[in-house]
């Protein structure tokens, strides 16, 4: 079974948030599984394609609307991630050094989309399946089925998989001349609301739609930003299937970037150190209970309310507890993170930016790792977050409702609150404080060791996306 990935992120090569996680470690998995999974995504100017060793696999040109323009295939040579990786070059549009945020990007990932499929409808065989991960892949699954040149690809099964549903990728009819041409009867295909809406156009035609969690497809039943209507109708081939994370790179036993390595029977020691570590990094006092946010600092995590969260945490609890931000994202909600440190540096802490390194620190370092998402997909933040023993804080929403069971339960292991509001996640927080300080000690670490031994590998998930494959082949 070949299935090729085409994605805008794969970690390392490129990464901005949970979409390159999941990207650089699903196929991995399903290689070790026996399919034959590759990835293609753009050859950006990371330091991952300064520093690999590539070749050439493929060169031609392609049509952007009325615009040609020379692009290269380049594959990794050496497999160094564990399945074959190809970067399609498009100078002029994708050789950028990140990801996202340019003026274009709705003519960059056209330029990738078509540029893909131009290469694949050379291909002497066909592939099983092409599977698509969010919006900037979205065409793909219209333009196989209805574009006249892609005809060769009609019967390949394509699938889509929601990381998030609300970038959907829009862009005015008046652009639609970028396309390459299709049967003009089909254009209602690419329609939502009045525009062409890459992500509503995939999950029309893409034979399968999968989300990253089951209670995350739940939710877009009733709020999908404004696709609610479409995901009822497309009702019976969508499937939620929960992300795992790469238990290789997420081992608090080998991770290199940590001061001191543990696993769940040295656990109190290793987590110790990198807090100091960590604490004297930050100037926070290490006696005190840490907990952490990372992630991109927009209303969707509900990193809006961190400020007032913090504030009033500190307030309500002086001189009990301790805060580190690692994020970026809403300038204005930077700025209100950096004037709020200003008055309570004692206590909190604030990196504004992005790191690999650090974030790996932070998750072992930390007491509890806040998550007070307005929406979460999956969210792999709380993952990592029971696999190095920190407790995650959870609003209840999307895959944080299906991965985190609160300590009030059996078999508990994290704090769950209902509410996107700064009182409900600061009576979380006064939980998770009083969890710190009970005296016996013993039931925190005993959370943390049972947190560390849980499976969230990729094995599950991977052979789940198999069977939806296989599914799809018997099918074709
Ligand atoms: N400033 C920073 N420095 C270093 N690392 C940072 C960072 N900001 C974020 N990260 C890292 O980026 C990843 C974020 O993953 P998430 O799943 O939480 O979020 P994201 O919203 O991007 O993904 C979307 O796709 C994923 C994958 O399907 C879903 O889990 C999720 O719910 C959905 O919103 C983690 O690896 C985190 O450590």
């Amino acid at each position: 079974m070949e299935v090729i990935h085409v994605s805008a992120e794969c970690y390392p090569v490129a990464k901005v948030g949970g979409l390159g996680d999941v990207v650089g470690a699903l196929p991995k998995y399903q290689f070790e599984a026996g399919c034959y999974a590759k990835v293609v995504m753009p050859a950006y100017r990371t330091r991952f394609f300064e520093t690999h060793e590539l070749e050439i696999v493929h060169q031609a040109g392609m049509f952007l609307g009325p615009y040609w323009y020379h692009f290269n295939v380049w594959k990794e040579k050496h497999n160094t991630l564990g399945f074959d990786l190809y970067l399609v070059d498009v100078p002029g549009l994708l050789d950028t050094t990140g990801v996202y945020g340019y003026y274009n990007d709705t003519e960059r990932f056209l330029a990738f989309q078509i540029a893909t499929l131009d290469w694949i409808n050379e291909w002497r065989h066909s592939p099983d399946v092409i599977h698509c991960h969010d919006h900037h892949t979205g065409l793909i699954p219209f333009l196989m089925s209805n574009g006249y040149k892609y005809a060769r690809l009609k019967n390949v099964p394509s699938v889509i998989t929601i990381h998030n549903a609300q970038y959907q990728g829009q862009f005015g009819w008046d652009r639609q001349y970028l396309l390459p041409s299709f049967d003009s009867w089909k254009g209602g295909l690419l329609d939502w609301a009045g525009a062409i809406n890459p992500l509503a156009a995939a999950i029309k035609c893409a034979w399968r739609v999968t989300t990253v969690s089951p209670n995350y497809l739940e939710e877009m039943f009733n709020s999908a930003a404004g696709l609610e209507s479409l995901f009822n109708y497309e009702r019976g081939k969508c499937i939620g299937i929960l992300n795992g994370i790469d238990t290789k790179v997420w081992d608090p036993a080998t991770d290199p970037m940590l001061t001191a390595n543990y696993d769940a029977s040295t656990l109190v020691t290793g987590k110790e150190e990198n807090k100091q570590a960590l604490c004297r990094e930050f100037g926070l006092d290490p006696s005190l209970p840490l907990i952490s946010f990372i992630g991109r600092l927009v209303g969707e995590k509900g990193a809006d309310l961190l400020p007032d969260i913090i504030g009033r945490s500190l307030y309500e609890l002086t001189g009990r507890v301790n805060f580190l931000v690692l994020g970026s994202g809403d300038p204005h909600v930077e700025w209100s993170l950096q004037q709020t440190r200003q008055y309570v540096e004692d206590h909190l802490n604030v990196y504004i930016g992005y790191s690999e390194s650090l974030s790996h620190r932070i998750y072992a370092g930390s007491d509890f790792l806040l998550m007070p998402s307005r929406v979460e997909p999956c969210g792999l933040n709380q993952l990592y977050a029971l696999r190095y023993g920190t407790v995650p804080i959870v609003r209840s929403v999307g895959g944080l409702k299906d991965t985190v069971t609160d300590i009030g339960d059996k078999n508990g292991f994290g704090i769950r609150f209902i509410h996107a509001a700064v009182w409900d996640v600061c009576r979380a927080i006064g939980r998770a404080v009083s969890l710190y300080e009970d005296q016996e000690v013993i039931t925190l670490q005993h959370i943390r060791q049972y947190s560390m031994q849980l499976d969230h590998s990729w094995d599950s998930a991977a052979q789940e996306y198999l069977d939806v494959y296989l599914s799809l082949t018997q099918k074709a």
